[in-house]
């Protein structure tokens, strides 16, 4: 047996008589292994049926090539990450027919999750071979009095010849998709500067006063969101690129992070998309309102208080920018270095912090793409720009899908999807109508209502353009009419005043 864990140093004699105990048992067994012909094992299972089934099957299996890995739940004075992680990896492992389970939710899991209870089995495949899992607890003797602490392992069997491939492979194959299981049940959490609830996260990087987090109940996933399929599918791509990229960010030398520009008018589902990269990833979210800081250093402080595997939020930088643009404050004395600017800002993002910290994402976000300063909009600065724009017909199904929980409806959908077409409509609005009933068409009723005021809004507003048009025209033809009517005069008035001149000289 192998001791992954604490060793639990016992008396040598007695672990030396143990020793040899056990090895005259495993010759004797492996002698009888090889002695009793196959013949007359099948001739014992046939005849004596079960019982001797069961007693020679356990018997024979014995003497096989197995090996037993203990996997402690202490490693010295500290946890054993291989238990912690067995234990995680064997949630997802656990027989439909186990008799017993524990159940278990600890106050950063978002889900009840469930474990293998005592003497519970659960079989594994590795590449092509099996591996047995077993949960033990040995319970504190009460009898004897005095602390005792109950002592849990895993005993992981498995045959021999695939020693070398547990150990290098398996174990760190269940290190990382325990982490993986771990990362996405764990709530998503957002931090924000007037949170006054601390994160209560031992995780570090939160210094006190700094940031203050809750979870990030948001439900919206990718599938909720009304935007261009090719768009949405090109965002999921990119993430999944950036987060699978870690050693191609350090061969070419840059900082693992990312940045992206969301720009459209209000309602059109840029914080729901944060939201949703958030819950997609399970990175936390840090939403910075700039207009709460004063310098660059602050924002310097605020910013290496956050956690890695985290996004970064600056909502409406045009206004943000505006409003610090502090050099533009004549009576301020402060030096101008300690001001906070939006160059200080993507100073600190591009520079040396960019480097500090792994798997950052820097999201702003804007109603105004026109009014950003064009040094966030230099090419390499954003990563990504992305166009939240007014509903499309593939946005309504989305929306319909969603709210209403219909891929169709013969007499609506048509006509909804027509004027979607004309009209400028933001998901929000749609959404805040298909939520205001729960009878389907009578919300779509709703839609279309809204859809045909729109329209008519738009017609109206059409024609008095028109209106204006016209009026300008005519307004355009009466200034040239009056010009020329002046124009006339003035040559009127010449022409007699010459005619005039011409017949006086001739008197
Ligand atoms: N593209 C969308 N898909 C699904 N729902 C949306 C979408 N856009 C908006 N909504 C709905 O409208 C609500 C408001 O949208 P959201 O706050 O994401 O818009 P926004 O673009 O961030 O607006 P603002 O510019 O005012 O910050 C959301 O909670 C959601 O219910
Ligand atoms: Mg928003």
């Amino acid at each position: 047996m192998y001791y992954l864990g604490e060793m639990q140093s016992t008396a040598t004699n007695i672990f030396s008589a143990y020793a040899s105990v056990a090895a005259s048992m495993m010759l004797f067994r492996s002698i009888a292994n090889d002695i009793v012909p196959e013949p007359i094992k099948t001739f014992f299972y046939s005849t004596f049926g079960h019982f001797f089934k069961h007693l020679f099957g356990r018997f024979f299996s014995k003497i096989s090539n197995k090996i037993t890995i203990v996997v402690d739940e202490q490693s010295g004075m500290t946890r054993n990450q291989i238990y912690d992680a067995a234990e995680i990896y064997l949630r997802t492992k656990i027989n439909p027919n186990t008799e017993r389970l524990k159940v278990n939710k600890s106050q950063k899991q978002k889900n009840i999750s469930l474990s293998m209870a005592k003497e519970e089995e659960v079989i594994d495949c590795f590449q092509d071979f099996e591996l047995k899992w077993q949960f033990v607890l040995i319970e504190p003797d009460r009898e004897r009095g005095g602390y005792q602490p109950e002592k849990k392992y895993f005993e992981l069997t498995f045959e021999k010849s695939h020693k070398d491939i547990v150990v290098n492979e398996y174990l760190p194959f269940i290190l990382a998709k325990a982490k993986e299981i771990k990362d996405e049940e764990r709530a998503v959490k957002l931090y924000t500067r007037d949170c006054p609830y601390d994160s209560g996260d031992d995780e570090g990087g939160n210094g006190a006063g700094t940031w203050g987090c809750i979870n990030l109940d948001h439900p919206v996933t990718f599938d909720k969101l009304a935007m261009d399929p090719k768009l949405k599918k090109s965002i999921i791509e990119d993430l999944d690129r950036f987060v699978r990229r870690k050693d191609y960010y350090k061969k070419v030398g840059k900082a693992w992070k990312r940045g992206y520009l969301l720009y459209g008018p209000p309602g059109t589902g840029k914080s729901s998309l944060i939201a949703a990269m958030a819950n997609y990833l399970r990175f936390d979210v840090y939403d910075l309102e700039l207009t709460s800081l004063y310098s660059n250093q602050e924002l310097r402080r605020i910013l290496l208080c956050t956690n890695n595997r985290s996004i970064l939020v600056i909502e409406d930088i045009d206004c943000s920018s505006q409003m610090h643009n502090r050099d533009a404050e004549p009576e301020s004395d402060e030096p101008s270095s300690t001001k906070l600017t939006l160059s200080g800002l993507l100073n600190f993002i591009d520079g040396l912090w960019s480097t500090c910290g792994d798997e950052r994402i820097v999201i702003f976000t804007t109603n105004h793409k026109e009014k950003l300063d064009p040094a966030l909009l230099r090419p390499g600065r954003m990563d990504m720009h992305i166009h939240m724009g007014y509903c499309t017909i593939e946005g309504f199904d989305v929306l319909a899908y969603n709210y209403l929980g219909i891929n169709d409806h013969p007499r609506l959908f048509p006509e909804i999807k027509g004027l979607i077409k004309e009209v400028e409509i933001t998901p929000a609005e749609l959404a805040e109508y298909l939520m205001r009933n729960e009878d389907a068409e009578l919300a779509l009723e709703g839609v279309l209502d809204l859809l045909k005021q729109k329209k008519e809004e738009k017609c109206v507003v059409q024609e008095a353009k028109n209106e204006s048009n016209d009026d300008s025209k005519v307004e355009k033809n009466e200034v040239v009419e009056s010009e020329e009517k002046e124009k006339k005069s003035k040559f009127g008035k010449l022409v007699s005043t010459l005619t005039r001149r011409s017949k006086s000289k001739r008197d």
